[in-house]
């Protein structure tokens, strides 16, 4: 069987990931399954640093090989803030809604010409006893005026995607899994991700 472990505890996430590798007959495990792990502080400076961070103490924990993935929004007119610090913008305990609200509290009164923004996802791949590998992907849009949609998670309500004309919570998983940063993302693993794959059912 193979198998994919990703180092997340988000819900949003580990749907998107198992809607992207179920159909290539690939069976995802996230922390979710393994509720015994502790949690991965995210110390690190880039989303880099922490998607290495998580993947790298999870294939630690299980001895296997483990995907981490950090990702958040930047926003032009916040000198890219959130940033890494997405989930936790409002404070913890971290709560989509309550960091959405402050986005837009944030940027009240800010033209649509000046709400430019990005998600950024980079992925992290650990292999027990070798050097991690990263990818990134990005997806360009601009932050709405009001929430619109209620597909996705996160900040997708507020992403407008200007080449769908729609919010990011008003596409479908399959659109949204097609241009996502996440998506993109995985696209430039995919180069790889048939030895990956190989290295884990042998595990
Ligand atoms: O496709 C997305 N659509 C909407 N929002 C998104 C997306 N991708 C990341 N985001 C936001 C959610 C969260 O505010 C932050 C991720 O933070 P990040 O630390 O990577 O994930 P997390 O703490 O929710 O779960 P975990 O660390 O267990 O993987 O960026
Ligand atoms: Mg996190």
């Amino acid at each position: 069987m193979k198998e994919v472990i990703i180092a997340t505890k988000n819900p949003g996430k580990a749907r998107e990931f198992e809607q992207i590798f179920t159909p290539r007959g690939i069976v995802v495990k996230t922390l979710l399954d393994f509720p015994e792990i502790p949690d991965v502080e995210e110390t690190g400076t880039t989303f880099e640093e922490n998607a290495i961070l998580k993947a790298e103490a999870v294939s630690r924990a299980l001895n296997k090989m483990v995907i981490g993935d950090d990702s958040g929004l930047m926003v032009d007119a916040l000198e890219r803030r959130p940033g890494i610090y997405s989930a936790r913008y409002a404070g913890e305990p971290k709560n989509d809604q309550a960091n959405t609200n402050k986005l837009l509290n944030e940027l009240t009164g800010i033209p649509d010409a000046r709400r430019s923004a990005r998600f950024y996802c980079a992925l992290a791949v650990a292999v027990p006893n070798q050097k991690p590998i990263t990818v990134s992907g990005t997806c360009e849009g601009r932050i709405l005026e009001e929430q619109r949609g209620s597909n996705g998670f996160g900040y997708d309500p507020v992403f407008y995607v200007p080449e769908k004309g729609l919010a990011m919570a008003e596409l479908s998983s399959d659109e949204k899994n097609n241009i996502s940063h996440r998506a993109n993302a995985l696209k430039k693993l995919e180069v790889i991700l048939d030895s990956i794959l190989e290295s884990a059912e042998q595990s």
